[in-house]
């Protein structure tokens, strides 16, 4: 070797040196695969720590758990173009089966020294970020839930019955199929409060609307719109049905008795029932005013009655 020879194989060993000692160093895996046979040609310190030295193994030997062949995630296909060249970068999220840790993923093709393509991969850990991101997304589910939840019973509120409302109007116009609504309203509930105390009337609220739910059907949307007045929206349900779990409901509240403080107290409710087959000419707020129209007529009627 000359001298010339010499000093560049030594500038070449330094240079070599560095770089390893960089992706060494670095807190994000580095790793290099044969694109076809899979065999690891580089493995940097931070993937020997988290999975062990690979002695040999492929990438889906050391990488994931429980591997018998190459990952069916590999993301080998999305790194050539359709000419067989490399087609850049492509990032993407993964959790490590080994490990349950969530890295986001930068792989690439590159030319090794030989003249080959291979896989290069830089995945740095995300595990804080998607625990947050989870957190948040839970905490938002809670908060919708709360946004739409009655306090009192656990109902839906008001708010969302006319947000599902109009979303179920909306689907059953398009389907032509028939849509009921059953407003009812405790009787005399004043005169609950009064003789037993408001705690002893929000149990009845409690109580009445347990024993609705179990007289409702699962698509039905039940709703505390406020005080002591309910509204239930039947999907599909023409107007002799509606009037017949009307009258469900009824006999089910006439029949349950709310033990407080060794009290028992019974309340009945008075019920009005509007159908409509041809929602186009309709809205929810019309279907609920002809419902509670109904449901005035029953109070006048004697109470712990559906008028339909
Ligand atoms: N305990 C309790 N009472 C409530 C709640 N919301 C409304 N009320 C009471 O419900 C009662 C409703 O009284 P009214 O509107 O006179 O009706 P009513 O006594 O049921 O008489 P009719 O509807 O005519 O049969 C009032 O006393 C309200 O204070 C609640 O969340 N909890």
């Amino acid at each position: 070797m000359s001298e010339h020879e010499t000093s560049e194989h030594d500038s070449n060993e330094a240079n070599y040196s560095a770089i390893t000692t960089i992706l060494n160093s670095l807190d994000a895996l580095v790793y290099v695969a044969d694109i076809d046979t899979h065999e690891l040609l580089f493995f940097n310190d931070y993937g020997q720590t988290q999975w062990g030295a690979p002695e040999g193994r492929r990438c889906w030997e050391v990488l994931q758990k429980g591997q018998q062949n190459p990952c069916e995630f590999c993301t080998n296909p999305k790194l050539v173009n359709e000419h067989g060249e490399p087609s850049g970068v492509y990032v993407w999220e993964f959790q490590n089966t080994h490990n349950g840790s969530w890295y986001q993923c930068r792989d690439q093709l590159i030319k090794w020294p030989d003249g080959r393509l291979v896989r290069i991969e830089i995945a740095t850990d995300i595990t804080e970020r998607k625990l947050m991101e989870q957190e948040l997304h839970e905490a938002k589910v809670l908060a919708e839930k709360a946004a739409d939840t009655d306090v009192l019973t656990g109902l839906n509120n008001r708010r969302s019955f006319f947000k599902r409302g109009n979303e179920i109007i909306s689907d059953s116009n398009l389907r032509h199929h028939p849509i009921s609504v059953i407003m009812f309203d405790l009787d005399y509930f004043k005169q609950i409060n009064d003789d037993f105390g408001h705690d002893a009337g929000d149990e009845v609220l409690i109580d009445i609307s347990h024993a609705a739910v179990k007289a409702l059907r699962q698509d039905d949307i039940f709703a505390r719109l406020g005080g002591e007045e309910f509204a239930v929206l039947l999907p599909n349900t023409n107007h002799l049905q509606a009037i017949e779990l009307a009258e469900l409901i009824r006999k089910a509240l006439d029949e349950n008795i709310t033990i407080y403080n060794n009290e028992k107290i019974s309340c009945t409710a008075s019920f009005g029932v509007s159908s409509k087959l041809d929602l186009s000419k309709t809205s929810l707020k019309e279907l609920i005013s002809e419902a509670d129209k109904k449901l005035y007529r029953a109070k006048n009627n004697g109470r712990n009655t559906v008028i339909g």
